[in-house]
């Protein structure tokens, strides 16, 4: 096993679900007559489903009974696993696959950090799950991105320092987190989004050999 560990967020990064979570939350906030926009959902991207829905709820300023608020997460879950129902292995984003392919060739220990509670349920449609040597998921964390406990928790289950490990996330939550944990990090996505990020790629498929090296190279190992 190499001694550097590579930490892939799920939604927006191995799959294309960010586009089915804002769809979700979009036609939620218009049940309930709030305004959301694509740049409120930049906000909501690496945040849980529970800190969602009260952003979403005090965006549009309005208070309701827990009840009600659990009634919503479920309405939200259901409608975007409606979704993923019907994804299927074209869903994995450019360069990903390629990627961890070349990943366990090398022996790189591979962990997926992800707010998401559908992430193996995800990972096991598109057919991928058997790449990730370390799963950390939503039913796993106790504080969201941009706290650094979910790729902490992925580097202490690869068994590798945190300086040591790179992390590829589309959300500024969870660039933040990543540099907070003291690794390095990818954005995957818009340039002006990401800034924070170590690097950022449009996607996987602009990530050359050469590209991936400089990434690894910037790490200061010491074992
Ligand atoms: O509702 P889920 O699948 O548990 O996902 C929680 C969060 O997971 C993150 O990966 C997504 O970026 C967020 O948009 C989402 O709200
Ligand atoms: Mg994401």
């Amino acid at each position: 096993m190499q001694n550097k560990g590579i930490i892939f967020d799920l939604d927006g990064v191995i799959v294309d679900t960010a586009k089915y979570h804002f769809l979700a939350w979009k036609n939620l906030a218009e049940s309930l007559d709030i305004h959301f926009n694509k740049k409120q959902n930049e906000q909501l991207k690496g945040v849980s489903r529970v800190e969602s829905l009260k952003k979403i709820l005090s965006w549009g300023k309005k208070s309701i009974s827990e009840e009600r608020f659990e009634s919503l997460l479920h309405q939200k879950n259901k409608e975007y696993l409606g979704f993923v129902d019907q994804m299927d292995h074209s869903e994995i984003l450019p360069g990903v696959l390629k990627r961890l392919k070349i990943l366990k060739k090398e022996a790189y220990p591979i962990a997926l950090g992800s707010a998401s509670k559908n992430a193996k349920t995800i990972l096991e449609r598109v057919d991928l799950l058997s790449y990730f040597d370390a799963i950390v998921d939503g039913n796993e964390v106790s504080k969201a991105k941009p706290n650094p406990e979910v790729f902490i928790k992925a580097a202490n289950l690869l068994g590798v320092e945190y300086q040591n490990c790179v992390v590829f996330e589309d959300s500024i939550a969870g660039i933040d987190a990543a540099n907070n944990a003291n690794m390095v990090s990818v954005g995957i996505g818009d340039q002006e989004v990401l800034q924070k990020a170590n690097f950022i790629f449009k996607d996987f498929s602009q990530i050359t050999d050469a590209h991936f090296n400089e990434i690894l190279n910037t790490m200061k190992t010491t074992n």
